[in-house]
């Protein structure tokens, strides 16, 4: 049967080459090839399967995502994947599994923390999935204080061991994906106790289950901690609870690169900071900023086709009714987050080159760019995930009661997704660690010079005292007219609080009283790093037929939405008046008559298959109607047409209702 694409009409609209920002959107030709491919392979496979998983009891659930995780595993060795082609297949087969922390979190600790040869003797291991490891930082009491974790690693000089143990209930670990039913081994991290003295938190490798059969060793108990937020969801992923009672594991399972314990029982500090024993914690971010633009756009990508396919009202002399996308209501809520999508993909890119930058400073002994690594993964992750988070709520509404559906994709995208504001570091916490790095810069202004992302502080007078040049709603269009709204912003937010921290006897008492202004102030730092590496992507030479001025459209979309969302800030600080918020306004409303025609093939861009969206609202052909009333009739509920439960539970009632009503 021919396939009807109901949304031809608005893929005929656009004007703009699509095939050249699928493109951009991949990062690169050989990224768009591999993504296309992969992807479709995963599609393509009824292995992979995954439109039952909501109705699925967890145990059922579970032991399916373990099916799939194998599979994946035999199809990467069955086809020679490369390591990145492993990567896309995991990322496509869409699935929380304890591999996302085996491959994501514990091989990168043992790279980041391990000493050559632990690297050489774990790391093998590891590749070739002959050990199964997780990441266990977090305890029933502690996750964002670090230094308050209890679990104790102390050294038994007598036999060359580490003792690890759980002294009290709260130090229980808590959380660790992969942990409940999976990991044969454990980054657990502990106190490490040395003739005596606590030298704070660091990693150490222990085994939690037998190779052979799987059983806990001696003096593990282990566990899951019971069913997570919303069906299907994050319940495929099996997050864990262990006690330590005194295992004993060997010296050289301390991951050693920060800190070493000699077999003498010396405690030994490397050259490196001791903020490494962290950096887990900033690879993992990076990965996390990136990730946010797949899970946005995919909401979108669904809002934004069903917008195009659904009409309400206004019809005239019985012709169709208005498509919901061409209400200005509708666009004022999509096109920021489609905007916002992109966005996020291009911060994803440069901190990804950031991050890399940093690594190879650290191997070179070069320290310097640390703490602005720290700040920017820590804030761009807070930024990204919240967005993100809400802006799926907000697809979910735009599509209405549909939205609500299994089916739409939705519900189950935001419960995976909204954790996210909360592991790696609840987001709120993250942002306080933006606000002492702006706070610190602050202060150092005149000694220290400011680079990188924060350069724009060495501009600060000027900032304090500048002035918006705009009087026409289309000078706002002007990159620097934007980037200086937005770094004058900042520098005031920033400056303002530092002032108020000033008339603090004790700067700890000062910061825990103004943490709210803080995060605010560390909010607008964070929107400008986004909009001025967007801005400069723009500066680039950007192939294709109408691909630049459409990505233009887009980041003046973000910029001038934020601009308009937050004009509190901009108005109070003196940036902006309130006539310039106005025509700010005034031209976002004209770019989202630009954007209309193009966004379709603006979310056509990011090249999803319909098996990757998992959304009968938001699939290809548009054909929305029909797959949701078949849909309906494959719901188990309605297998039979008198349901189980008519004789116990119905049929009395009704019964009773009649011998009522004969009263
Ligand atoms: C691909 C994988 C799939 C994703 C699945 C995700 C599964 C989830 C996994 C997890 O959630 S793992 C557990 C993650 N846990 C956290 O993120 C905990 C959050 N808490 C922290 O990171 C820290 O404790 C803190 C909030 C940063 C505070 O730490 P601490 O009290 O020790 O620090 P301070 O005294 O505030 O700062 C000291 C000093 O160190 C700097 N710093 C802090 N963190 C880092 C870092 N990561 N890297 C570099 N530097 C860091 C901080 O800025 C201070 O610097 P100075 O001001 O002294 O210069
Ligand atoms: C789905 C999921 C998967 C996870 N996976 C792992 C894993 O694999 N490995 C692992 O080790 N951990 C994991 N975690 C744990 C996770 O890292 C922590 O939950 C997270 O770091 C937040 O810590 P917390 O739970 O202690 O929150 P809390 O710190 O208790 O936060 C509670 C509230 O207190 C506020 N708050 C806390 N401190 C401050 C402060 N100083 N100032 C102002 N407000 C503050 C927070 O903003 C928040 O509103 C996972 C968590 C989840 C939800």
């Amino acid at each position: 049967m021919e396939r009807v694409d109901h949304l031809a009409h608005e893929r005929n609209k656009s004007e703009f080459d699509v095939d050249a920002m699928k493109i951009v959107w991949a990062g690169s030709p050989h990224a768009f090839e591999l993504s296309d491919r992969i992807s479709k392979l995963v599609a393509s496979d009824p292995g992979f399967r995954k439109d039952n998983r909501t109705m699925l009891s967890r145990k059922d659930l579970f032991k399916n995502t373990l099916r799939k995780a194998a599979y994946a595993w035999k199809t990467i060795v069955d086809l020679h994947l490369s390591e990145e082609e492993a990567a896309k297949l995991r990322f496509y087969v869409d699935e929380p599994a304890y591999t996302d922390l085996h491959w994501g979190m514990f091989v990168p600790a043992i790279k980041g923390q391990g000493t050559d040869e632990q690297q050489q003797k774990w790391l093998p291991l590891a590749y070739k999935m002959q050990i199964i490891g997780c990441y266990a930082q977090t305890e029933l009491g502690h996750g964002s204080n670090v230094q308050g974790l209890e679990t104790t690693a102390t050294f038994d000089p007598q036999t060359d061991e580490f003792i690890i143990h759980s002294p009290t209930l709260t130090s229980s670990k808590w959380w660790p994906g992969g942990l409940g039913k999976v990991a044969t081994h454990a980054i657990a991290y502990a106190r490490l106790i040395v003739g005596g003295r606590d030298y704070g938190v660091n990693g150490f490798i222990v085994q939690l289950r037998s190779l052979e059969d799987h059983s806990p060793l001696p003096g593990i108990t282990v566990g899951d901690i019971g069913m997570k937020f919303g069906n299907g969801a994050y319940n495929t992923m099996d997050n864990g609870v262990l006690q330590f009672d005194h295992v004993r594991i060997p010296r050289d399972q301390m991951l050693m690169r920060v800190s070493q314990v000699t077999r003498e029982g010396k405690y030994k500090q490397s050259d490196v900071p001791r903020q490494l024993v962290y950096g887990t914690m900033v690879y993992v971010r990076q990965t996390i900023v990136a990730d946010a633009s797949c899970a946005l756009s995919r909401a979108v990508c669904i809002a934004t086709r069903y917008s195009a396919v659904r009409r309400q009202f206004g019809s005239q002399n019985g012709g169709p009714e208005t498509q919901v996308i061409d209400y200005k209501t509708q666009q004022s809520r999509l096109f920021p987050l489609l905007a916002s999508a992109y966005a996020f993909r291009f911060i994803g890119e440069w901190l990804k080159w950031l991050y890399t930058d940093v690594t190879q400073r650290l191997q070179a002994n070069d320290f310097s760019t640390l703490p602005e690594a720290h700040a920017c993964t820590a804030g761009l992750k807070s930024l990204t995930t919240t967005a993100t988070a809400d802006g799926i709520e907000e697809c979910r509404k735009l599509c209405g009661g549909h939205g609500y559906l299994c089916s739409s994709g939705l519900p189950e995208l935001f419960a995976v997704y909204v954790p996210a504001c909360t592991y790696e570091g609840d987001n709120t916490v993250l942002l306080l660690q933006v606000a002492r790095f702006l706070m610190k810069t602050v202060s150092q202004l005149g000694v220290k010079k400011p680079v990188g992302t924060i350069g724009y502080m060495t501009r600060v007078d000027h900032l304090m005292q500048c002035r918006c040049g705009v009087q026409r709603a289309e000078d706002w269009l002007n990159p620097s007219a934007l980037l200086e709204a937005f770094e004058a912003r900042a520098a005031r937010m920033s400056v303002a609080c530092a002032q108020n921290l000033s008339n603090f006897d004790n700067p700890e008492e000062g910061f825990a009283e103004l943490s709210a202004d803080l995060v605010e102030a560390a909010v607008a730092h964070c929107q400008l790093i986004i909009v001025s590496k967007f801005i400069e992507k723009l500066q680039q030479e950007i192939p294709g037929k109408g691909v630049k001025q459409q990505l233009e459209v887009l980041c003046n979309i973000y910029t001038l939405f934020l601009l308009h969302k937050h004009q509190g800030d901009f108005l109070s600080t003196g940036c902006i008046t309130p006539k310039h918020a106005s025509l700010a306004n005034d031209q976002l409303r004209s770019l989202y008559s630009q954007v209309r025609p193009n966004a379709i093939a603006l979310v056509d861009a990011f090249n999803y298959t319909d098996h990757f969206l998992g959304s009968i609202l938001g699939c290809y052909d548009g054909n929305v109607y029909p797959k949701l009333y078949e849909a309906a009739w494959e719901d188990p509920l309605n297998d039979s047409v008198v349901p189980d439960g008519y004789h116990q539970y119905i049929r009395p009632l009704l019964k009773q209702q009649i011998r009522t009503a004969r009263l």
